[in-house]
């Protein structure tokens, strides 16, 4: 079902601190509602609609100093709602029925961190074909009670950048993002957003300079591309064009704001005289958030998995049946049959116990499940193959795992690589032009040698990672066949023949996924790059135009602009480097499918290009002809790390050098 929703708005404002009472500030701003009424109508309710299959959302906005991290985060004393709201939608849940995952991020200078995982480096934001935003990589941890809840959130929150300014001694620098996400027979069934937005400053206000000014500049950045977004929403004009792609905020709160999301503003305002200014803007906002509509559904119909549900109801009605007659009917007969009489009548109240000694005494693939001649055998089959299924989601779920894995672990090879190609490159051009005797680049060089052999440590790393990762992977899809045959010899039914199909499926689908979005994760990745070298070639145009149609009366005028112009010119054949390689890349996950499955990857590669381009069947014909000629880029290429390196081989990773005056020059024309 999908309903309209309303933005909902509420607005917190803090008691006067000491040093506004010391400034005499003047209290401009006063509350009319009690702030736990205001909770109660405005977030308390969010927790059904996450229980109900909903996505839901809660941000804080509001200038630095204004109160957020108190209202998200909160003190040991007093938790914010990022806890109270996790611990009510626990409270509300049956923890067998569902699972509660808890992923945290922080964005600082528009850069993603992991808060649940230091050492994830550097995340990016991908979106699929239908455009929900992703963040690959991002470490999700089981949150099974409030106390680990509890546990998560703080270690998070201290991993969080913040620093004192002279508007609050402890600012969040960053915007801090907590995803809750709700699931159900391990598919997603609703998802809740809480968010502690980094506040907006007034550089004069804030006295901050250097890195805490280049922090705010980011901050204030990313909330104008914000207040833009709510502008567009709020005019509610069909046609409207939303820009969401301004900054990584907006990105990741786009089906928050104009999506799939029950959505609640707090606006947070200071009631000082002093910060009059920054409370009339936030209000304006506050104001036009309200008419801010969002079109909400629930993720999962409860149509959706109905068949694997039936399959399974039908299986327990079958197993009751058989177990119901086996105690009306022959219970005596079953004991005196069975050695271990003490237990005989436990059978059905503890399924794995009867499993096990069956186990011993029958093997069914010697006589196959038909061949048991009582009906308590019958149920004893249907408990063991119960039991079997349930190890072979535990074993899908924990591939699921592995994958994500390989898929990080690719990414960040894929970005090492590009970056030490790209400084080999460098070095190798220089060693060819004997450029030694300019003393004035020695430093650079040493500096590139240094991060070259870093580089080649990580890679050699991450290699290793790759091997241990397949390994598992190998593993656990001889574990999957393992318990599929099981449960095939033990399957009576066409219910239960159905199930092992799905399940196998759902196993397929999920490897074909990851590897589809794998690749395409690469590939955006090496797109960006080629992105960032074109606009360098750009600024090289424009400033060779300007130059053309300058005036140059023989003054030193121009003199700058020329020296601009040499560096550019000296450097164009690094910048030109990423644009000559658009091979497609074939990710780690699917050059492993590609060697354990080829007919499921020849299939998730045709659903991809179906996906992409809309494409009739022709062309799809030529597509897979082109396809056969797909470069598979082995990373990490270990080799050629001395002189004789290649020397235009290569790419700009995200760390490559950029500053144009940092580059030794290369002179050689393009190869
Ligand atoms: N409702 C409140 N009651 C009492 N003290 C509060 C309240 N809200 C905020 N404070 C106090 O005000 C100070 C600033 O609050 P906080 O750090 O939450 O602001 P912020 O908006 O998150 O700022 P920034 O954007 O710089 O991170 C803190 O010392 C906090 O304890």
């Amino acid at each position: 079902m999908t309903t309209n929703s309303q933005l909902t708005v509420a607005v917190r404002i803090r008691p006067l601190n000491d040093i506004e009472k010391q400034r005499k500030s003047i209290q401009c701003v006063h509350p009319l509602d009690n702030q736990e009424e205001v909770h109660a109508a405005t977030t308390a309710p969010l927790m059904d609609f996450v229980v109900a299959g909903y996505n839901a959302t809660v941000f804080a906005y509001g200038p630095t100093g204004s109160g957020k991290t108190y209202t998200m985060v909160g003190q040991e004393k007093r938790p914010g709602l990022m806890m109270l709201l996790t611990r009510d939608l626990y409270e509300k849940i049956n923890p067998h029925e569902f699972t509660v995952y808890l992923s945290y991020l922080e964005i600082y200078n528009e850069v993603i961190r992991d808060l649940l995982n230091p050492n994830a480096g550097v995340l990016d934001l991908l979106e699929d074909e239908r455009g929900n935003v992703q963040v690959p990589g991002l470490s999700r941890v089981k949150a099974p009670n409030t106390s680990r809840i509890m546990q998560i959130l703080q270690e998070g929150n201290s991993r969080r950048t913040q620093e004192p300014t002279a508007a609050n001694k402890n600012s969040s620098r960053s915007h801090a993002l907590l995803q809750v996400t709700l699931y159900k027979n391990s598919v997603q069934h609703g998802k809740l957003f809480l968010i502690d937005l980094a506040g907006s400053e007034r550089a004069s206000q804030t006295q901050n300079r250097g890195k805490r000014l280049k922090e705010g500049a980011a901050i204030n950045r990313s909330l104008l591309a914000l207040g833009n977004v709510i502008n567009a929403l709020s005019t509610g004009s069909k046609g409207r064009y939303v820009n969401y792609r301004d900054s990584k905020l907006t990105r990741l709160l786009k089906d928050s704001l104009g999506g799939n999301s029950k959505t609640c503003m707090i606006a947070h305002v200071t009631p000082s005289s002093f910060n009059y200014d920054e409370t009339y803007n936030t209000l304006v906002y506050a104001n036009r958030a309200k008419n801010i509509t969002t079109r909400i559904a629930q993720n999962r119909p409860a149509s959706a998995d109905q068949q694997y549900v039936e399959a399974i109801k039908e299986m327990q009605k079958d197993a009751l049946r058989k177990s119901n007659m086996v105690h009306a009917v022959s219970s005596v007969q079953l004991s005196s049959k069975d050695s271990d009489k003490s237990s005989s009548t436990s059978a059905d109240r503890e399924p794995l116990r009867p499993i096990l000694k069956w186990n011993n005494s029958v093997n069914p693939t010697k006589n196959g499940p038909t061949s048991s001649s009582n009906s308590g055998g019958n149920n004893r089959f249907a408990s063991l193959f119960n039991a079997l299924k349930g190890q072979y989601l535990a074993n899908t779920e924990k591939q699921h795992k592995l994958r994500e894995k390989l898929l990080k672990a690719n990414h960040e090879a894929y970005d090492v690589e590009m970056s030490r190609m790209s400084k080999m490159a460098i070095l190798t051009a220089w060693e060819k032009h004997n450029k030694e005797a300019d003393e004035k680049y020695s430093d650079v060089i040493e500096r590139l040698k240094v991060d070259v052999t870093d580089q080649e440590t990580r890679l050699a790393q991450l290699h290793e990672l790759r091997l241990k990762i397949e390994k598992a992977l190998r593993k656990g899809e001889e574990v999957g066949k393992s318990l599929e045959s099981r449960m095939r010899a033990l399957a009576k039914d066409p219910n239960q023949k159905e199930v092992i199909d799905f399940m196998l499926k759902m196993g397929q689908i999920d490897a074909e996924k990851m590897a589809i979005f794998s690749d395409s994760a690469l590939q955006r990745l090496r797109l960006r790059k080629q992105e960032n070298s074109l606009q360098k070639i750009q600024k090289y145009e424009q400033i060779a135009d300007k130059l053309i149609n300058s005036d140059d009366d023989g003054s030193n005028d121009h003199e700058k602009d020329y020296q601009e112009y040499r560096i550019f010119k000296n450097q164009l054949n690094y910048h030109l480097i990423p644009l000559r390689r658009d091979a497609p890349i074939m990710s780690w996950n699917s050059q492993f499918l590609a060697r354990n499955q080829p007919n499921e990857l020849q299939n998730a590669l045709d659903l991809q290009m179906s996906n992409t381009f809309s494409i009739n069947d022709f062309q799809l014909e030529e597509q897979k002809k082109k396809r056969k000629s797909i470069t598979t880029v082995h990373l990490p290429r270990l080799t050629n790390t001395g002189a004789g390196a290649p020397e235009v081989q290569s790419d700009y990773g995200t760390d490559a050098p950029s500053t144009i005056v940092k580059l030794p020059p290369i002179n050689a024309s393009p190869v």
